[in-house]
């Protein structure tokens, strides 16, 4: 039998010997196994990696730890972030910034990692434009709302917890007949809503970006609840215009006093849990891929996917345009319903 063998090949870059990691802004599972594919990789190129905590607070005020191959064994399939992670107003500041710095410069690191959401690449883009140590970006964050990227690291984790959670309501919704208002994570984004309303077919989803499923819940009402249905679930994402779950469902009571209505907000049980298959894998492709770029001199980029392959999208583009929402989910979902 042919035997097959496969060669990584070594990198190397004479600029680049140590290179610092860190996560920063909100945590998502699937962190830690980018932290592990990001050390492990670095290593296999003959590099040195720091840990750095608590994100770019942690850039300021000289969190350094040296990380190894054995230092992130057993981290893959756990939540959170072993490096920690915060939000940084220092770092805001030029000063901060310039303390950041220095202490890079101090450590010897010679490029950064940074996994973590938008407002972390506009933080790593504005360092960047002051100082000459480059940046690369990992994007981690349950909303999936980055452009350029198919896929944030912890999207999938976290709309399997909303499917696992709201399948459960759904049991006591259909016993007592009642309509659940569920809030589901994101700021500024609803596709964790759409696709997790679709995953367990809710009648209505009311996300950010559509206003025409303002009259969703009317219709629902009138065409579905009172023919036929005998329970019901309103999936809201966060940062719905309209309100929160707790304002929409005041409303809905007040106009249909008939309804036995109930509000569940998820909360941040959708941040947390051991990352799924498809998080860990992402993970290790973009952890792979930013060791990678920073090695050719890539600077002021975030690794992403699309159709499955790696591709390089610079910040200032990754944090200024918006990840869209397919349309075509949003026609199935009122095709599908009632
Ligand atoms: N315009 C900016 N200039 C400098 N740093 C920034 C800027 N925007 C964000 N940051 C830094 O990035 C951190 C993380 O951003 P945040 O929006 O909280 O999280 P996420 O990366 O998950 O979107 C902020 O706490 C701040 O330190
Ligand atoms: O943990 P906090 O500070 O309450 O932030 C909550 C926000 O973080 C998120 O979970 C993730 O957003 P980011 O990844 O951009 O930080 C949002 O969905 C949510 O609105
Ligand atoms: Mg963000």
């Amino acid at each position: 039998m042919k035997q097959e063998t496969s060669q990584t090949t070594q990198k190397t870059n004479k600029g680049i010997k140590k290179i610092g990691v860190l996560t920063s802004g909100g945590d998502a599972p699937g962190m830690n196994a980018a932290i592990r594919a990001v050390t492990r990789s670095a290593i296999a190129h003959n590099l040195e990696v720091i840990g750095i905590h608590h994100g770019f607070k942690g850039l300021i005020e000289n969190e350094f730890t040296p990380l190894t191959s054995s230092g992130v064994s057993g981290i893959l399939q756990n939540g959170g972030t072993i490096l920690k992670t915060a939000r940084s107003r220092e770092f805001l500041t030029e000063e901060g910034r310039a303390k950041a710095y220095q202490n890079l410069v101090n450590a010897g690191i010679n490029a950064v990692v940074v996994i973590g959401g938008d407002g972390s690449f506009t933080g790593a883009l504005v360092f960047s434009k002051e100082f000459d140590i480059p940046f690369v970006g990992i994007p981690a964050t349950i909303d999936n709302d980055i452009f350029g990227t198919d896929y944030t690291i912890g999207y999938d984790t976290a709309l399997n917890t909303v499917v696992q959670a709201v399948d459960k309501i759904k049991d006591t919704a259909a016993s007592h007949g009642r309509v659940f208002f569920i809030e589901v994570m994101g700021r500024e984004a609803g596709l964790l809503a759409l696709n997790g309303g679709i995953a367990v077919g809710a009648e209505v989803i009311l996300i950010p970006e559509s206003n025409t499923e303002h009259q969703a819940f009317d219709r629902f009402i009138s065409k579905g609840y009172k023919r036929k249905k005998t329970s019901g679930i309103v999936v809201i994402a966060e940062g719905e215009e309209m309100g929160g779950a707790l304002k929409l469902a005041k409303k809905a009571e007040q106009e249909n006093p008939d309804l036995d209505i109930r509000v569940s907000i998820l909360g941040h049980m959708q941040r947390g849990g051991n990352p799924t298959a498809q998080d860990r894998v992402a993970a290790t492709k973009m952890g792979v891929a930013a060791v990678d770029a920073i090695l050719d001199d890539q600077k002021s980029i975030m690794v992403g996917l699309r159709y499955g392959k790696i591709v390089h999208v610079p910040f200032n583009k990754a944090v200024k345009l918006n990840h869209s929402i397919d349309q075509d989910l949003l026609e199935i979902q009122r095709l599908i319903t009632i």
